[in-house]
């Protein structure tokens, strides 16, 4: 990778600069600002069908190279079905984009926000070959997914080099793409998640409140994923589950912390349980399931769970499907209440941390030193990824925005 640009503001971060030439500006949108180096933000996700047609080619998109049982891919169609073959993720990221163009333009940040996906349209490529010819270079990457891992991270990084690859086989300008770092310990992704919880917590009748459990729930992976997430130098790296599920842990311990302070009730129940598994049965994948975990607790005489969706950045069809539908009916069969959290979705604080990480990441490729916000206790995930880390499962590919 080679970047001509050379930091532009040197020194205090702080300092926010517009070209005096206009015409500067135009050629170079955004390039001046305090977002500089960076022309614009992209925000990356899976994407989702919108239609009942769109169903089965959406998940051929999911599925192509995948070992993915046949039986798995029926019933996950059926549950898109049910819903009319509508998942809520593009909703919710067409509100995400809305909400990040509104939070930038109300803080004089000038950098355009464009939205492309993995599986459905607006598809990646597309999106980059817009940006290529709305003249940005050099761009900032969020995905909507907030841990380490290969699903949530590499995968996106080898979409990111695939789309490149096609836009400079198209013959178009060489863009230069930077993924942002994991965000699940960021306070704008934290806060709203406690404030979450408490609220579904006060959902629940008064009589069993002081003694619901939390279950923290997150995307099962294969066993051989989640030890081999995180950089190989990360301490998590070689523990059980790996970075992604001490990602998760530090996330929960700190959400039950602060829900115990808030309520006032110590020494309250929790752990990490998983979700929306597939693959085939013989194949280890991260356990409990939820749905599991709700019978094992109700046997054990736990009055309530709270369900606490911390995998998720916003309801997508896991969320609606798996825990909203399945999990709230195998509570329903053992008479256990139950409340679900919200997921952090739009919500300000998560808007403003995006600008905030995209003008740490910013400054710090100036070369200057900006505070990096992290809660809990392992502190803020790495910028660049190593070439070893979270690895393809199936065969190594190509993927950007590594060391
Ligand atoms: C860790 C993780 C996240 C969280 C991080 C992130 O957000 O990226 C995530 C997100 C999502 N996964 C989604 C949907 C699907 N995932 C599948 C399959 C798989 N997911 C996996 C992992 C993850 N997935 C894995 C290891 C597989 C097995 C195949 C493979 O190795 O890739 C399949 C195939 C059928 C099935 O097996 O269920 C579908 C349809 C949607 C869209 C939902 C909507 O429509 O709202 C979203 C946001
Ligand atoms: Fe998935």
């Amino acid at each position: 990778m080679s970047d001509a640009r050379k930091p532009s503001l040197p020194g205090a971060g702080a300092a926010v600069t517009r070209p005096a030439d206009p015409a500067a500006a135009a050629t170079e949108p955004g390039a001046a600002g305090p977002a500089a180096p960076y022309d614009a933000l992209l925000l990356l996700s899976f994407g989702g069908p919108e239609a009942p047609e769109d169903v089965v080619p959406f998940l051929e998109n999911v599925t192509r190279g995948r070992g993915i049982p046949k039986e798995r891919l029926k019933e996950v169609g059926k549950h898109y079905f049910l819903f009319g073959g509508v998942s809520p993720i593009n909703e919710q990221n067409r509100e995400l984009l809305a909400a990040l163009r509104k939070d930038f333009a109300g803080h004089g940040l000038d950098l355009p926000v464009y939205w492309g996906n993995r599986n459905w349209a607006p598809y990646l490529v597309d999106t980059l070959r817009e940006m290529a010819a709305d003249g940005h270079r050099r761009i900032a990457v969020l995905a909507t997914s907030a841990y380490a891992g290969y699903s949530g991270c590499r995968q996106y990084r080898e979409n990111l080099a695939d789309a490149l690859g096609q836009l400079a086989a198209e013959g178009l300008p060489a863009l230069r793409v930077d993924k942002l770092r994991h965000f699940y310990n960021h306070p704008g992704f934290v806060r709203p998640m406690t404030d979450a919880t408490l609220a579904a917590l006060d959902a629940l009748p008064e009589a069993v409140r002081s003694g619901a459990r939390l279950a923290f729930t997150t995307h099962s992976v294969p066993d051989t994923m989640a030890e081999t997430s995180g950089a190989p130098d990360d301490p998590a790296r070689g523990t059980p589950g790996g970075a992604y599920v001490a990602q998760h842990l530090d996330l929960a311990r700190q959400i039950a912390e602060a829900v115990a302070e808030a309520t006032g009730v110590a020494g309250r129940p929790w752990e990490l349980v998983f979700q929306s598994r597939s693959g085939a049965p013989h194949t280890p994948w991260l356990e409990p399931d939820i749905c599991d975990h709700l019978e094992a607790v109700h046997a054990a005489g736990a009055p309530a769970v709270v369900m606490v969706p911390i995998g998720f950045v916003s309801d997508h069809m896991e969320v609606k499907y798996d825990l909203d539908t399945e999990a709230r009916a195998k509570a329903a069969e053992l008479g256990l209440p139950v409340a679900r959290a919200a997921t952090v979705g739009a919500d300000p604080r998560f808007t403003a941390a995006v600008r905030e990480l995209v003008l740490e990441r910013a400054a710090t490729e100036r070369g200057e030193a900006p505070v990096r916000c992290a809660l809990g206790a392992l502190g803020p995930s790495h910028d660049v990824c190593a070439v070893a880390c979270c690895p393809n499962p199936r065969a190594p590919r190509p993927a950007v925005a590594e060391a």
